[in-house]
């Protein structure tokens, strides 16, 4: 198989990440009196801004994975910094995790957003893996998990947003819960989270996915029947890209086989969600795959890459195969697009249906994707 393109990709984003972006996002991304930044403007100069959960607990996976793939910088410190401003300003008294505090750490919002929990259950997973905590990141883990469970658990299946309830019920905290609860069977502590993400694997396949086309929605009633309206009828390309990757992932995690529909979700993504101008996965469709949102941001285009490589990899059939490496290197190639920017190791991150890019500060929260791909290309193109 011609691999010649993918490797040179894979040099290129190597060298990209352990020379430029890292660096930069720990010398410039991360505030020295705690915690990390929402945005670094694109001239290089920090944006002082309120600041989101799920940016620190995904700059502190970032850096663990920079350190997996052998950046030489201070990756542990990096990661306890953004864990320890956390778990220091964004537990409330009930023990969930408020979604917003100000820069020094003053509470700015107190909605307890269920995709924020998993970014702390995941967050706490990676951290344990890379030894950077013991037994309290379990107990820690163990019990938000459980609260989780008792107060927004789903007679369904699957997880409330609220208590009481807000509707619709959305999948995307779904596919996130479901990686953190894997990642913290894959660092050898099963339970409870191995019968979480069985639940949401169930969930998804009984529920979540449209049986006519085999996409996963993004928005529900109650009963986990999709929503009313036009809201019901919205299709994420990104979104099927990466619970792609995720139920694939379920087998060597969990031993549960949803190869065929995983597959099958990655290709209404691959079929409708790429423009045929920008090569990128544009942000929305609609149920039959006619195309209602054709921005294109960044995360989309990670999430392509990865569960393009990840399939490639598990792929037997030289054709189908070849395809899959096709697409990794379009989704890379759309990826080089965005890090194309003056100040090397920042983004943009919404490029137009016109081919113009949105000018606008660099969102740490992408960094997250940005490594989760980079990390499976880098292996794949041998420059791990
Ligand atoms: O919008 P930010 O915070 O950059 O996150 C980027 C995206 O990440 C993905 O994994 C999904 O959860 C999206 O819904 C989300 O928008």
């Amino acid at each position: 198989m011609a691999m010649a393109l993918l490797e040179a990709q894979a040099r290129w984003a190597r060298e990209w990440l352990l020379d430029a972006a890292l660096p930069l996002w720990w010398t410039v991304g991360a505030d020295p009196a705690g915690g990390f930044h929402e945005k670094i403007a694109l001239d290089g100069t920090p944006v002082a801004a309120s600041r989101r959960l799920r940016v620190q607990a995904r700059q502190a996976y970032a850096f663990i994975e920079g350190g997996r793939l052998g950046w030489d910088g201070p990756w542990r410190e990096a990661a306890r910094h953004g864990l320890d401003f956390l778990l220091a300003h964004y537990r409330r008294p009930d023990g969930l995790f408020r979604t917003l505090v100000a820069p020094d750490g003053r509470p700015l919002d107190e909605t307890a957003d269920l995709y924020d929990q998993a970014f702390v259950l995941f967050a706490l997973a990676q951290a344990h893996t890379a030894g950077l905590g013991g037994d309290e990141l379990i107990a820690t883990a163990r019990a938000l998990a459980t609260q989780l469970q008792a107060e927004r658990g789903n007679p369904v299946g699957g997880f409330e947003e609220a208590s009481p309830r807000v509707l619709p019920l959305r999948s995307n905290p779904h596919m996130h819960l479901l990686e953190a609860n894997l990642a913290w069977v894959e660092a050898g502590v099963a339970e409870p989270f191995a019968d979480v993400a069985r639940g949401i694997v169930a969930l998804a396949a009984t529920r979540l996915i449209d049986p006519q086309t085999g996409a996963i929605g993004e928005y529900y009633d109650g009963e986990w029947r999709f929503a009313a309206g036009e809201s019901g009828g919205v299709r994420e390309p990104g979104h099927q890209f990466e619970w792609a990757y995720l139920l694939d992932h379920v087998g060597p995690v969990l031993g549960l086989d949803h190869r065929a529909a995983s597959r099958r979700m990655y290709g209404f993504g691959a079929r409708f969600g790429i423009d045929p101008v920008r090569k990128a996965a544009v942000f929305a469709l609609d149920a039959s795959g006619q195309v209602s949102d054709p921005r294109a941001r960044l995360w989309a285009q990670t999430e392509r890459l990865r569960t393009a490589l990840i399939f490639a990899a598990a792929e037997s059939d030289a054709a189908i195969r070849a395809d899959y490496v096709a697409a990794a290197e379009e989704a890379f190639a759309a990826l080089q697009a965005y890090l194309d920017v003056p100040v090397r190791g920042l983004w943009h991150d919404q490029w137009l249906a016109d081919g113009s890019f949105v000018e606008e500060a660099a969102p740490a929260s992408s960094f997250y994707h940005i490594l989760s791909a980079l990390a499976v290309l880098l292996k794949a193109g041998g420059a791990a």
